[in-house]
Formats: structure tokens, C-alpha cells, sequence
């Protein structure tokens, strides 16, 4: 790795995602340079490829669960990031804003919207009370964000903006970028306070998201074996210290013979064995076949290096007899 690379950490941008304030919150006070990537792949390629020695990504929602796209990489179902290592985590407020132009002379929310609708009931299931639009809606024609924040908006969104056409795009800034260039008032972005500034948006509601303490979890990966020689070290994130920390995780993968009964249990039961908790749990297509899975697997503790037999060591050793095909992807202290 040379020159910028070996300080560069590649997110998902641009600026002002939540992506971006996961890194520079675990590189807070690091001599790094933050590099904007348009995709999650784009992120891990450059972490793969060397030209970046760190990367962050969006793993899981508090609210909306898992980003499967970031599932399907770590997965790498056609060996494009086989070197890639979950090395941390960081957690991220998630309070999304509806941004867009007011227009001049439209008329104001309180004498104009929803007048003559009736009283909106909320479903219990969403703890936030119901933000209100500071403006009139009805101009809006489009909204733009990234996939995983329309389901952290429902209420909102279906009570607010029911029907209007929807745009996924790559991340909620790029979301606000595109939106600053519709001066129209016609087009809107899900995205956050901070994107709003940037990119000189006005904010239509605040804090729209469905669950008081919405949150999103990142990960920080690295490429496997791509540590500093000690007399030139790389600046590692705020988060990670020496190693001694005891509270750790580890992620596996792993596929199972489907045709075996109880073969999932027993690759579960190799956790249990040793004491390994697990906080949590996901699946995806295997891509071997149809209706065929790969299991993530994510546990308290923590692998040693070279010959430690510690419990995640002997664990993934029983888990190797009992499974078909397993992977371990990084231990890391937990941030939770
Ligand atoms: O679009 C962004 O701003 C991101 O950082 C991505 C992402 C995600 O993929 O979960 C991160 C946090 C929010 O949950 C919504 C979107």
C-alpha cells in the first residue's frame, strides 16, 4: 500500500451520509484522509484493492434490520473481496429529515394541509410521535433516498406522502445532492440534518423516522494481513486500543447441508458449547442454488491469533466438522 492509501478510509458517500459520520467519529483525532466512495461495493474494492487500508460501511437498522448489500459482500458469493476482515463498529443516531426548497408564496402547513382530512391514527408499533411538515407537501412530486431509509419512515411516509413516486438511490446524501438540483420544490430526499446544511436544502419535517432512538450500526473492515510494520504504524480508528479489551465479537459464515437434519443446529450448538453468545443472526441466498443459504453468525468473543486455544478457536473447530463451507470474518471489540 503507498503514500495516501496508507492513511485513506474509504466510506460511503457522499459527504454527509450517516456513513460518513460513522467514520469520522471512529477516526476522530486520526491523521487519515476520509474518501468518498458512491457505492458499498465501491467501498469494499478500494479495501480490497489496497487503496484505501480502511473502510466503512452500514451493516443493520435498529428499526429496519439488515443491509443486505452489505450482507452480500461480506458473502462474496463470486470471490471479489476474498481479503476482507470486519476490524470494528460504530453506532450512529439515525434521525431522518424530509429536505427539499420551500417554495416562495406556498401556502403555510397550518392553513393549508390536511384540513379536511381526518385525525391521523398512529399505529402503536412506531414510538415516535408524528413529526409535521413545516410547509405545504403537495408540491412534491418525487422523493429520493437510499432503500434502506423508506422503512424507517412508514408512518410518515404513508401519511404525509402516500403514493408519491420513489427513487432508491445510492445513499441518503446523494439523496440531498440530487434533490439541490431540482430548484423546482417538485423533488425531495429522506436524509439528514447535516446534508441539509451541505448541500443548502431546506428542512420540509424533522426527526420523520418511525422509532424514538433509531440507530444504525456500522463496520469497519480491513484487508486481511494488511497490519503496519510497527516503526511506520497506520492510524487505527478511536475505538481500538490495545487488544486487551475483553468485550469482543467475531462473524462468521457459514453453509450448511440442507439435506441434514438438525445441521444448522448443531452449527449453532458449537457456539453454545463454549459459552458464545450470540447477538445475531442473518441469512441470504447462497448462490450454490436455489432455496440454498449462507448463515451469518455473529457472537460475543473473540479469535486468537497463532496457537491460543481460546473458546472461538475451538468453536470454529467443531463448527468446521459439522458444516459445509465456513469463513471467519474479523473479531472486534464491541461498541454496543
Ligand atoms: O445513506 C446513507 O446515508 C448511509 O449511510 C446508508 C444507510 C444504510 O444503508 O443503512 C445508513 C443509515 C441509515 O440507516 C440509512 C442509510
Amino acid at each position: 500500500m503507498e503514500g495516501d492509501a496508507r492513511r485513506r478510509v474509504a466510506f460511503l458517500g457522499p459527504e454527509a451520509s450517516y456513513t460518513h459520520q460513522a467514520a469520522l467519529d471512529a477516526f476522530k483525532n486520526k491523521d487519515v484522509t476520509l474518501s468518498p466512495q458512491i457505492t458499498i461495493a465501491d467501498v469494499f474494492t478500494a479495501v480490497q484493492k489496497g487503496t484505501a487500508y480502511r473502510g466503512v460501511v452500514p451493516f443493520e437498522n435498529s428499526s429496519n434490520g439488515s443491509v443486505v448489500f452489505t450482507l452480500d459482500l461480506i458473502a462474496d458469493l463470486h470471490g471479489m473481496h476474498p481479503d476482507i476482515l470486519v476490524c470494528g463498529e460504530s453506532y450512529v443516531d439515525v434521525k431522518h429529515c424530509l429536505l427539499g426548497y420551500i417554495v416562495p408564496n406556498a401556502t403555510p402547513a397550518d392553513q393549508h394541509n390536511h384540513k379536511d382530512k381526518p385525525p391521523v391514527e398512529i399505529d402503536k408499533k412506531f414510538t415516535n410521535p408524528l413529526a409535521v411538515p413545516i410547509c405545504d407537501l403537495s408540491r412534491i412530486k418525487k422523493l429520493y433516498s437510499h432503500p434502506q431509509a423508506w422503512g424507517q419512515c412508514k408512518a410518515f411516509l404513508s401519511t404525509y406522502l402516500k403514493g408519491i413516486e420513489r427513487q432508491d438511490v445510492s445513499s441518503t446524501s446523494r439523496a440531498a445532492e440530487l434533490v439541490a438540483q431540482d430548484t423546482s420544490g417538485e423533488s425531495a430526499a429522506l436524509s439528514s440534518f447535516v446534508a441539509a446544511s451541505l448541500f443548502r436544502l431546506d428542512v420540509l419535517a424533522e426527526s420523520i423516522n418511525d422509532r424514538v432512538g433509531n440507530a444504525t450500526r456500522f463496520l469497519l473492515i480491513r484487508r486481511k494481513n494488511s497490519a503496519s510494520p510497527s516503526s511506520t504504524p497506520l492510524p487505527d480508528s478511536t475505538y481500538t486500543t490495545d487488544g486487551n479489551g475483553s468485550d469482543w465479537k467475531t462473524l462468521v459464515t457459514f453453509t450448511v447441508d440442507h439435506a441434514n437434519p438438525g445441521a444448522l443446529a448443531s452449527c449453532l450448538a458449537a457456539c453454545g458449547k463454549y459459552g458464545l453468545n450470540l447477538t445475531s443472526i442473518n441469512t441470504r441466498p447462497s448462490g450454490i442454488e436455489n432455496w440454498h443459504y449462507i448463515f451469518f453468525v455473529e457472537f460475543k468473543g473473540r479469535k486468537e491469533d497463532g496457537d491460543e486455544i481460546g473458546p472461538v478457536n475451538q468453536a470454529l473447530k467443531d463448527l468446521d466438522s459439522v458444516c459445509r463451507a465456513w469463513r471467519w470474518l474479523g473479531s472486534w471489540e464491541n461498541r454496543l
